[in-house]
């Protein structure tokens, strides 16, 4: 059996006294990848936000490798080796691509690792290589978001949380996208990923939540989802 990477148990989170998670429970093993879909606004970004540690737990915990996260400030959480690629990239705009890499680097004092590491992100991304100086503002939305995920690839990631790397990209955009995903998967990361569009993670999923109203209410294999009509019904529209 694979080792778990991360743990939450009975996770509860939320904004003042707005509760948006309820009793949050799952585990993601070494290598494998969970699919977290539902609904806009019914908690996913809360969820991966709150296991970064930019929202506090009101109650449960997270664990990482066995050791606590609950509580810990996002720079430590960071530390650990969890790997965030935030829903829009949140790219610097008036930095360069170059630039923007090293800034996903910031932990890491060596500079023969930071090179090694930018050498494979461009191999990945031959076109953030070849535009390297150019400003990120001036990339377009698939480019940002590759961006976005090699500027995740300069940390040492313990797990990578990406939400919704789909968000506003045409179809064959989001294709790429979903290649580049399938090649960090075969290369044995651990990934939690955000959809609101379920099909994308059917495809990609080990195992997927179906988070509504903050609370998980349906897990299971992509294969079983697809057979499941109703959960896509009842809670996705079809
Ligand atoms: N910073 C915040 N302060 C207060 N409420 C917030 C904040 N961020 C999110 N919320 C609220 O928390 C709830 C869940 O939002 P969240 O962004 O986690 O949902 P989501 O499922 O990821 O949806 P989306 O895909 O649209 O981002 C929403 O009601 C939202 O308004």
């Amino acid at each position: 059996m694979r080792d778990d990477v991360l743990k939450l148990d009975g996770l509860s989170a939320g904004y003042g006294k707005v509760l948006v998670l309820r009793d949050i429970s799952f585990r993601v093993s070494e290598g494998s990848v969970v699919g977290i879909i539902g609904p806009n606004g019914h908690g996913k970004t809360t969820l991966l936000n709150t296991i970064c540690g930019f929202v506090s737990a009101s109650s449960g915990t997270i664990e990482l490798d066995g050791g606590h996260l609950t509580g810990l400030a996002p720079h430590q959480v960071a530390a650990r080796g969890v790997v965030h690629i935030p829903q829009g990239d949140l790219i610097f705009p008036d930095l360069s691509i170059y630039e923007n890499l090293l800034m996903g680097a910031y932990l890491e004092p060596d500079g023969a690792v930071q090179a090694r590491r930018l050498a494979s992100v461009f191999a990945m991304f031959p076109k953030l290589e070849e535009r390297q100086a150019q400003m990120a503002s001036t990339l377009s939305g698939g480019e940002r978001r590759m961006l976005g995920i090699g500027r995740g690839l300069m940390r040492e990631s313990r797990i990578m949380l990406i939400d919704e790397p789909s968000l506003g990209l045409a179809p064959i955009v989001v294709e790429q996208i979903y290649d580049t995903l399938k090649e960090l998967k075969s290369q044995g990361r651990t990934i939690v990923l955000v959809e609101e569009n379920p099909s994308r993670v059917v495809d990609f999923a080990d195992e997927i939540f179906l988070i509504d109203n903050g609370e998980i209410v349906w897990s299971g294999q992509a294969s079983e989802m697809e057979e499941n009509e109703n959960i896509l019904e009842t809670y996705l529209g079809g």
